[in-house]
């Protein structure tokens, strides 16, 4: 048995990733699934449909900062509602992904999907037609609905129907799906912004293609069949494991997954809602705590605050038309989305762990290089030249540089540029419907000419902008391959089979919740730290995120789902050393008795626990 366990042990770690349907159930040494192993088409056909609802995810977060740049001209809102249009979809994807490991378990993962493109479609349709704000709000509200239960279903879905060789490359091109959209969605913002009447309405219409597709396609498609097993539906599962596979025998991992479901049915943890057993059972809680501080650390090293702050990074590198700096925000997303195909290029080869390492490290250290930028633009603000009359008595005319100026969301910046030499400047008070002029003086009237003064509002003209838009690329480099993909994909692993929905709901509504927060308190932050004091504290939660990755992430390459599982055996931190629980490796096996009934038994050896299907 132990040189059986040896050479399945030494397989599975040259041959990469093992079913998280359930552990490998063949002949010991052959028929192992490896590079070489069969892709079916069709597998490719699932996973391009699922991830479809990445890319709606990516879609809708990333679209709404092109089209408010035309909304709030057309419908003259205020930064409140502006505020609530963003932010209103995340709180909503937050809600219905914590819901999503419910809906999952009752519903299945492929009516989940169907529940949220159809969720998505109908968003569409609200947002493209909607008369005013508060249907806006609505239709905005409803694509959250869909996107977070997308952002849960979608990695689970994945991951159940792949085989097991190709389970890591499928899941983590959901999350190169999620940047795709969010770089397709910067690109017809780039294009619709020509439309100045109602062109929003296209770039947030333009999002029921996507999603039609994917409702017309999962009628077709079929449901996870470990599922399937779960609820009792024994010969659809089979069925539809066959269709899958591409008509190869399916026997032995059709046994398997069953075989872990009657194991999981044996041992329920006391019983109760799966949150309540998955907080009761150690191994699980601990992978929850990983999953969830993962995707929290996620968020807290501020990648949507420097996505949405990039327009107005490149604004104060000088770019001051509306549409050239969309284009230039379009190059962000691109910059994500390339990194991002190296992620997925890069987590077979190095693993999560040090992919995740690698990219956060990276990711502080571009932090700090957009502090350093924002600090010596700072310390070198221009000053305030021109006091006008102020006929509101406003704050600002307190301020004697640009900086202070900027950090006050009633005022703005006005004044006159030759070359990178700043004059006749004053700081007057916005215009309160429209941040793109100020309430009276030369920068009320929005015109743009060469000898018209520039109005700058949340930024300031600064010689080190350079440094600030090399931060920026650095840090989406450093970030797209690892701390983008990884949380997602490690998410996808971790957990056992019973509380898989459910662990992925807790994280991904973990991502949300921190996503909503770290973009609502960004302003208010800089408010009161100044821009480098809230990149320094990025920087500063960048590098916690550090020492919870090096403490408690270990590496799942190659990994069986059981020794997944037992990495999580022993204490929560451990440096990513294996436990010594781990070494307990536990087996299914096939035994080709001639029983006519199936029975499972369990055989534990010294360094093994082995599960025999009997038959
Ligand atoms: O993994 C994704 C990705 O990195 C996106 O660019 C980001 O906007 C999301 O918040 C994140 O969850």
């Amino acid at each position: 048995m132990s040189n059986l366990m040896a050479s399945r042990r030494q397989k599975a770690g040259d041959d990469g990733e093992r079913s998280l349907i359930g552990p490998p159930s063949r002949h010991v040494d052959e028929n192992l699934p490896d590079r070489d192993a069969p892709k079916p088409l069709f597998v490719y056909l699932l996973a391009f449909f699922s991830a479809l609802g990445g890319f709606l995810f990516g879609y809708d977060t990333g679209v709404v900062s092109g089209a408010m740049i035309l909304l709030k001209k057309e419908m003259n809102l205020n930064a409140l509602w502006q505020e609530l249009l963003v932010s209103s979809t995340v709180g909503a994807a937050a809600l219905s992904a914590l819901s999503g490991g419910y809906l999952n378990g009752w519903l299945g993962r492929r009516i989940c999907i169907l529940v949220a493109s159809f969720i998505f479609t109908v968003g569409g349709i609200i947002l493209s037609l909607a008369p005013d704000k508060v249907v806006l709000l609505v239709g905005r509200i409803t694509v959250g609905l869909g996107i977070g239960i997308a952002s849960m279903t979608v990695p689970v879905y994945i991951a159940e129907v792949s085989p097991p060789h190709l389970r890591g490359q499928l899941v983590t091109i959901n999350s190169l799906f999620i940047t795709g959209g969010q770089f397709i969605a910067s690109v017809i913002d780039g294009a619709f912004s020509y439309v100045r009447q109602d062109g929003w309405r296209y770039m947030l219409g333009l999002s029921c293609l996507p999603s039609v597709l994917q409702f017309f396609g999962f009628i077709f498609l079929p449901e996870s069949p470990r599922w399937l097993l779960q609820k009792g539906r024994s010969l659809e599962a089979h069925q539809v494991l066959s269709q899958i596979r591409g008509g190869q025998n399916i026997d032995e991992e059709y046994d398997t997954i069953r075989a872990s479901i009657e194991e999981e049915e044996k041992d329920l943890n006391g019983g109760g809602p799966v949150i309540f057993r998955i907080l009761r059972h150690s191994p699980t809680r601990r992978a929850l705590i990983v999953g969830c501080g993962l995707q929290m650390f996620q968020q807290l090293s501020g990648i949507n605050t420097v996505m949405y702050y990039s327009a107005t990074i490149v604004q104060m590198a000088g770019v001051r038309d509306d549409k050239q700096a969309i284009w230039l925000a379009a190059a962000t997303s691109a910059t994500n989305f390339v990194f991002t195909l190296l992620g997925v290029w890069l987590v077979e080869k190095v693993g999560r762990r040090k992919l995740t390492l690698g990219s956060l490290l990276g990711t502080g250290l571009s932090l700090a290089l957009l502090a350093v930028g924002f600090l010596l633009s700072a310390q070198n603000s221009p000053p305030i030249t021109l006091h006008p009359l102020d006929p509101q008595n406003s704050t600002c005319r307190t301020y004697g540089s640009c900086e202070g100026c900027m950090l006050d969301p009633d005022c703005g910046f006005c004044f006159l540029e030759n070359g990178t030499n700043v004059y006749d400047s004053s700081c007057v008070p916005v215009n309160q419907s429209s941040t793109d002029h100020a309430a009276w003086g030369r920068c009320s009237n929005g015109t743009e000419a060469s000898d018209n003064p520039i109005w700058a509002y949340n930024y300031c003209p600064s010689s080190y902008s350079w440094i600030v838009l090399f931060g920026l690329i650095l840090y989406l480099a450093f970030f797209a391959p690892g701390m983008g993909p990884m949380p997602w994909t490690v998410n996808s692993e971790i957990y056992p089979l019973w509380a898989r929905s459910t662990g992925n709901a807790c994280s991904a509504g973990v991502n949300w919740i921190f996503n909503v927060l770290v973009s609502l308190t960004f302003l208010h932050v800089a408010e009161f730290l100044t821009y480098y004091g809230a990149f320094f504290l990025y920087t500063g939660l960048a590098m916690l995120g550090l020492i919870f990755v090096l403490g408690c992430l270990p590496e799942t390459k190659g990994l069986q789902l059981e020794e997944i599982e037992n990495l999580f055996a022993g204490q929560l931190c451990s440096c990513g050393e294996p436990s010594p629980n781990s070494n307990r490796h536990v087996q299914y096996i096939r035994h080709d008795l001639e029983f006519s009934q199936a029975n499972y038994g369990a055989v534990e050896s010294d360094s093994a626990i082995a599960y025999i299907t009997l038959r």
